[in-house]
């Protein structure tokens, strides 16, 4: 069962696509199919100035795709994307000058220095003389590295260059930075550092920030999130009002065997009304009162439950709900028991 996404549509497209007071980013009814391959499927959101938005989503899932598009390297096969009133596919050279670029893969040439790579990217949008040193000077500022600009990007460590990427795609001052899977190969120390260059970038110049990733903590730093599955949109909001739309206690059983689990199910449908979703040999269900629930589980199956688990809904479990699969898995979702919306362990 796919559930319908959490946010009332946006204004009417007829309206949208006019230049001004609109979101920085429109998705209206965008499609791209490869042959027969449907990736994105009739995707409608807006990233709104000041805001880092996340695309979140697992191998597969169209972000990619998504990114490519926005970025003007390729165009959908239906409905449109515009960037600051811009239609990315009729007008991708406007498009690229509002846009910022950090792709995944390393794009610095490791043979020149921080500001060699700066300057050449500054070259490509026809920044020149003192105005290009101000804005080197000025995003290395940003992004710490200013005792840097001299080094070759080859001597810098992985964290370091990740922000010179960074520093690479505010050189030309977008209004709007795209980042594909921004902390893939960063320490932990590193990702936090880049985070805050993210929100301090939002906060004080009003940019919006795209960010796709596949990673749950990552989203959780983002103001709304896009969850995609299979190319389609399965929830929009702030990853607050994602979770606050389970609400209650996540309880998940560990059992033997898949089996075991089905049987487990199956138990607790006829003894406690509660509707669970099997997801290999775990049980996983939602409950207002988690603690209690499970107590009175293990009590009346007595050596069927190897493990329990007791949490606060996580954006796992906003997956889980609206798809009826984990977000990692190699089992198809037709192939689970489907996850219903409804509260388990009615009247308990
Ligand atoms: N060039 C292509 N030709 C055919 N199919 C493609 C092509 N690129 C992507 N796809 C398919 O489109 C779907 C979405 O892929 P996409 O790369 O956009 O996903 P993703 O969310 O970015 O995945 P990942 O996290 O693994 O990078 C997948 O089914 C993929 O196999």
């Amino acid at each position: 069962m796919m559930a319908t996404v959490s946010e009332s549509p946006a204004s009417p497209p007829s309206t949208r696509f006019q230049r001004g007071a609109f979101a920085p980013i429109v998705l209206d009814r965008l499609t791209h199919s490869y042959g027969d391959r449907r990736a994105l499927d009739d995707l409608s959101f807006e990233v709104k100035a000041g805001e880092i938005f996340g695309l979140l989503g697992p191998n597969g899932s169209g972000k990619t795709t998504l990114f490519r598009i926005l970025s003007t390297l390729m165009t959908p096969t239906g409905g449109r994307a515009s960037i600051q009133g811009f239609d990315v596919a009729r007008e991708p050279n406007k498009v690229r000058q509002q846009i910022g670029i950090v792709f995944q893969a390393r794009s610095l040439d490791m043979k020149l220095t921080v500001a060699e790579n700066l300057k050449h990217q500054g070259n490509l949008y026809g920044l020149q003389g003192a105005l290009l040193r101000t804005r080197i000077h000025d995003v290395l500022g940003r992004v710490g590295l200013l005792d840097r600009a001299h080094d070759f990007a080859e001597t810098l460590s992985g964290g370091m260059q990740r922000r010179v990427e960074l520093a690479k795609g505010l050189i030309h001052s977008p209004s709007i930075l795209l980042l594909d899977e921004p902390s893939t190969g960063l320490d932990p120390g590193a990702r936090r550092d880049l985070w805050q260059y993210l929100e301090t970038l939002r906060d004080e110049e009003e940019v919006a920030i795209l960010v796709t990733t596949h990673l749950m903590e990552e989203a959780e730093h983002c103001d709304r999130l896009a969850i995609l599955n299979d190319g389609h949109l399965v929830a929009l909001g702030s990853p607050f009002e994602l979770k606050s739309q389970i609400g209650g206690d996540v309880v998940l059983f560990e059992t033997r065997s898949p089996e075991a689990a089905e049987t487990l199910s199956l138990r607790l449908a006829q003894r406690f009304t509660a509707e669970a979703a099997v997801l290999g040999s775990s049980v996983r269900l939602e409950h207002n009162q988690g603690h209690r629930f499970v107590t009175s589980v293990v009590e009346a199956f007595p050596g069927m439950v190897e493990a329990v688990t007791v949490s606060k809904p996580s954006l796992e479990d906003v997956f889980i709900r609206r798809t009826g699969h984990r977000f990692w898995t190699d089992v198809a979702a037709g192939d689970l028991a489907p996850v219903q919306s409804s509260r388990a362990g009615k009247g308990h």
